[in-house]
């Protein structure tokens, strides 16, 4: 798959060191809260750097030119150099001895300063909130080709409903809000139709077929209704029903074509040809539906073959011939087919639906270990690493090699290009390189080269076995670490590196509106939570179509997006979700959804997927 937006860890990162020194390392205490606490102590004692050149650090930063002439510092010190050179740096002006608290204080932050500055015109006017947004490219899509009704269609167990699901997390995001109407839950509220057999499903059961099309008009309907409705603000409905006929198919387009409103029919049909994923689907997805209350597995099992059976006599797979758009998914991953499909939501749709995927395999969220900025309570910035977050690195590094005994294999790294992120990740390759050196100085093999053989049994079918092979085969490869600017945290614009009380005390016009709406409120000249969103879109599908396990080190407001995604939290909420300092969130997937665990490296020291350490059931 291509990797647009991946790029592996630069050679400038290698270049730097930053080894512990056990003898200086500093106490494990909560680092002071509030400005100036020190959390960091600022002299990287603890740690030896090697220093990147300034115009390294600043370069880039510099040349985009935001906020220069504004006064608004972007990037706290910019970068690993020297504090006191990255003062100089962006400063106009005469040199002068100047306080950190000055620095980092923007010009624009003062507010008689405000009023006097030249500020550009826009960035004044997006403070006051008065700069309008235009039409995202979702809603512009819309407006040009028209709601969307989606239908469902292929036999049960296919992962219709896992689809319709996975659409609506990921068009919820972009502010398009989408509706399921399930015909089954329709048919689970009429008597007859609750704790239904196989038999109501057989094609020549005349009353069954009845009640079935009868539910599949009511939730046509209610589709179509919500699409009508101002009211409801529904841009995407799914009919989530099997339409495994030509008739059925027919039906639904002239209903549309016969109801008011500018709607787009396109059927979305999923194939799955390998009988014992259709078993695994059925095991996981359907065994606890209400139609086998009271039923033991064996005979909701068997009763659900039955009931594919039935569909499977009058299936009659997607044609063009009939004239409706389509889009067909053949066995999670393999082929993605488009007849008529045009359009950006279209695209948008075959792409997430091009990266789901059947194998089951974690995904590791974890924010930076605290940094300086982080301490001192201010917004944003590349500030490094403090003495505790380099504790957490360490916990990490030393958590996440322990979890791979019992997993089987190495996740893959993906960081974002904050220093901060780098520097949590950096004691990961070297923790595999002491281990691989404690494994050749103990005769070459690996202690838990047993465990490995099954390629771990959570993983689900993951690739690779994470190891080189050399010697007894048994050492562990290099880590594989991609840097992503994607990552990077919310971009605070003209507040980066400001002190977050300030905001409130200055702004308190502009703080209470990003409070009250952090999704839609951007920072100014910066981001909110929905710019996250797009820049992390095609990175989410990544993540979700990854063979290996992921672990992501990022920061609050990026994690809050991931995490939300894809536990399909509402997207207003996910601003407001907790996501601790110095935890891993892991995620593993489960039926419709993510299972979720949490572990404290720093109180545990180890990763274990299979004892986790704290399970989380909300
Ligand atoms: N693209 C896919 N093809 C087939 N099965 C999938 C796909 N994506 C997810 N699944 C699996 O489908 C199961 C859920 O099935 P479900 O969506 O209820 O089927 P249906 O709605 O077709 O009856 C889950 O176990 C999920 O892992
Ligand atoms: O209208 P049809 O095509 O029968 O599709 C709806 C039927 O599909 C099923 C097939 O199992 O959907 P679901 O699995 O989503 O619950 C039935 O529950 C539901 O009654």
């Amino acid at each position: 798959m291509s990797e647009p937006n991946l790029f592996r860890m630069t050679d400038s990162l290698a270049d730097r060191t930053f080894s512990f020194a056990p003898a200086e390392t500093p106490p494990l205490s909560p680092s002071p809260a509030g400005r100036g606490g020190g959390g960091g102590g600022g002299s990287g004692r603890g740690f030896e750097r090697k220093v990147r050149s300034v115009s390294d650090s600043f370069g880039p930063q510099l040349s985009a030119g935001k906020g220069s002439g504004g006064g608004s510092y972007r990037g706290g010190d910019g970068g690993d150099g020297d504090p006191a050179a990255a003062v100089q740096m962006p400063l106009p002006g005469p040199k002068k001895a100047i306080s950190q608290r000055q620095f980092f204080r923007p010009v624009s932050m003062s507010s008689s300063v405000f009023n006097e500055s030249p500020i550009p015109d826009i960035l004044r006017r997006r403070l006051a909130g008065e700069v309008r947004h235009g039409l995202s490219q979702a809603e512009f899509a819309v407006r040009r080709d028209g709601k969307l009704l989606l239908a469902t269609v292929g036999l049960p167990a296919r992962g219709k409903t896992y689809i319709a699901q996975s659409i609506k997390r990921h068009m919820d995001w972009f502010g398009l809000r989408t509706e399921i109407f399930n015909a089954g839950n329709y048919r689970r509220k009429f008597p007859e139709g609750r704790n239904a057999s196989a038999d109501l499903f057989d094609p020549l059961n005349a009353e069954g077929a009845k009640l079935r099309q009868h539910c599949a008009e009511l939730a046509l309907n209610d589709a179509l209704d919500s699409l009508a409705s101002e009211e409801q603000g529904v841009y995407i409905a799914v009919l989530d029903a099997t339409n495994t006929t030509k008739e059925r198919r027919a039906w639904i387009r002239d209903t549309v074509e016969a109801h008011e409103g500018h709607v787009k029919l396109v059927c979305v049909e999923t194939v799955l040809t390998d009988e014992k994923k259709v078993w695994d689907n059925v095991k996981e997805a359907k065994l606890k539906s209400p139609d086998y209350t009271g039923m033991t597995p064996e005979e909701a099992m068997e009763d659900f073959f039955k009931r594919i059976a039935a569909y499977k006599s009058v299936y009659e797979p997607c044609q063009q011939e009939e004239g409706i758009p389509f889009i067909r998914l053949t066995n999670a991953g393999e082929q993605v087919l488009g007849f008529k499909t045009q359009g950006f939501l279209c695209a948008r749709i075959m792409q997430l639906i091009d990266s789901l995927r059947l194998s089951l395999r974690p995904i590791l969220l974890t924010r930076c270990g605290e940094c300086e900025f982080e301490a001192q309570g201010r917004i944003g910035g590349d500030s490094r690493l403090t003495p505790v977050g380099h504790l957490y690195a360490e916990a990490l590094a030393r958590g996440l090699l322990q979890g791979r005994k019992r997993y089987g294999i190495l996740p893959v790294v993906w960081t974002s290009t904050r220093l901060r992120a780098r520097q949590t990740v950096i004691g990961l390759q070297s923790a595999v390189n002491d281990a691989n050196e404690e494994a050749i100085a103990e005769g070459g093999g690996s202690e838990d080269g047993g465990e490995d053989q099954g390629n771990g049994g959570g993983a689900g079918g993951a690739g690779g076995d994470g190891r080189r092979g050399k010697g007894s085969g048994s050492l562990l490869r290099d880590l594989d670490v991609l840097e992503v600017s994607a990552l990077d945290e919310i971009d605070a614009g003209a507040l980066e590196g400001m002190y977050a009380e300030d905001f409130a005390k200055h702004y308190p016009e502009q703080h209470k509106k990003r409070v009250a709406d952090k999704l839609n409120v951007k920072f100014p000249d910066g981001e909110n939570y929905r710019d996250v969103f797009a820049r992390l879109e095609s990175l989410l599908l990544e993540m979700v179509a990854e063979p290996q396990p992921v672990v992501v080190v990022a920061h609050l407001a990026v994690l809050r997006v991931i995490y939300g995604y894809l536990k399909g939290v509402e997207p207003a909420q996910c601003p407001h979700l907790k996501i601790p300092m110095h935890c891993v969130v892991q995620l593993n997937p489960k039926g419709y959804g993510y299972e979720e665990w949490r572990h404290y490296p720093l109180m545990d020291n180890e990763i274990d997927e299979e004892q986790p350490t704290r399970r989380v059931t909300s």
